[in-house]
């Protein structure tokens, strides 16, 4: 079965998964586009001989799109997944699922009506061969149980736009998703340090920041967000644990060794870093849907999660506090584990 997907929004990341869903995954097939830019819907949808709809509510309405993919803007998300799960229609919706911890919680509440999974939220390092060899590590028990974990999060230039509650709304959300899931743990609390920040980019931005998180189990995670390192796109992870530490390893490159200098790559951006793992992570939800099964990955739970951590992560940085997340109670619905 051919899974045909509707896409709204076809920016940056909508015509990558374009591209994705129609060369690197099988079994599915953009047949509908939308973005209030046309010309830009059409530049996305004419390759891969999809139709233009003129808006969100057409393309969730075809009778020819059997799911739906949100890929506008974060504050437009809630009401094309909300119209999604109204239509009955299964709905993947890049991060983050809304804006605001109530607008997630609508959705929450829609799909828990509907009485089944219906949404899935793109957080894609869970389809990271790396993380998912750290998740495997620390599942099998051979180091014991965790007690630390050093992240740091680089990317080598932001625009003037990036402002510095980005680091947590844009930037960290990665982590705190791909945390809560590696450690099967919640994050109860928030705090935000702010060295020196660099003098290579602009005034406005506190960069880098480093990011204190403390989790139900008493787990401390510390992450720095560096977001104009200049050097690269750099993604680093380590568990420490009661009987040894596991590292996200970095993706492979050769080595060059030449004029007395060992040398290896360091990506510059995500979509290099994360390009198999956008790609299992397409595949896997399109399986899910062809199998007539619910989605298994990052649910609209993990969804509001993320929001109301990374809110909290800004009111940590605004008053330099401790702040508790204060999530309410996981619906049974949505499973035990983070
Ligand atoms: N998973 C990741 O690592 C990752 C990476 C980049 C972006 N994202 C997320 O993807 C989303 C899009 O980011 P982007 O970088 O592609 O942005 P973008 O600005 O390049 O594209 C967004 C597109 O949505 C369109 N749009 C906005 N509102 C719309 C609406 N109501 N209906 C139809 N189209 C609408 C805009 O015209 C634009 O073309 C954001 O939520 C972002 O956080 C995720
Ligand atoms: O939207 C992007 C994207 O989510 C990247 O994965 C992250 O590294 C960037 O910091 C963020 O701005």
């Amino acid at each position: 079965m051919t899974v045909r997907v509707g896409v709204i929004g076809a920016g940056w990341i909508g015509k990558e998964h374009i591209q994705r869903l129609t060369h690197a995954v099988t079994g599915a097939r953009v047949t509908a586009v939308t973005d209030i830019d046309a010309a830009r819907a059409e530049e996305a949808a004419a390759p891969v001989g999809a139709r233009v709809l003129p808006d969100g509510a057409a393309v969730i309405a075809a009778d020819d799109v059997d799911a739906v993919l949100v890929t506008s803007w974060g504050p437009t998300h809630a009401e094309h997944v909300l119209a999604a799960v109204a239509a009955g229609k299964p709905v993947f919706c890049e991060k983050p699922l809304a804006t605001t911890a109530e607008d997630c919680l609508r959705i929450v509440e829609a799909e828990q009506a509907h009485g089944r999974r219906l949404v899935q939220v793109g957080f894609m390092r869970r389809y990271d061969s790396g993380y998912r060899q750290l998740k495997q590590v620390l599942g099998s028990g051979r180091i014991g149980e965790p007690l630390i974990v050093h992240c740091a999060h680089r990317n080598p230039s932001v625009p003037e736009s990036y402002t510095s509650a980005m680091a947590a709304l844009d930037t960290a959300v990665h982590e705190v998703d791909v945390l809560r899931w590696l450690l099967d743990d919640e994050i109860v609390s928030t705090q935000v340090v702010t060295p020196r920040s660099t003098g290579k980019r602009f005034a406005h931005l506190k960069d880098p920041q480093i990011m204190l998180f403390e989790t139900a189990k008493g787990v401390r995670i510390d992450l720095e967000v560096f977001v104009n390192c200049q050097y690269g796109y750099d993604i680093q992870c380590e568990v420490v644990a009661e009987e040894g530490l596991v590292r996200l390893p970095d993706p492979a490159t050769v080595g060059v060794r030449t004029a007395a200098r060992h040398e290896t790559e360091v990506l510059t951006d995500w979509v290099g870093r994360f390009r198999e793992a956008f790609d299992t992570e397409f595949r896997e939800w399109i399986a899910s849907l062809a199998a007539g099964a619910a989605p298994t990955g990052p649910s609209a739970w993990d969804g509001y999660a993320a929001t109301v951590i990374t809110a909290a992560t800004v009111e940590a940085l605004e008053s330099g506090r401790v702040v508790a997340t204060d999530l309410k109670p996981r619906p049974a619905f949505y499973g035990g584990a983070a």
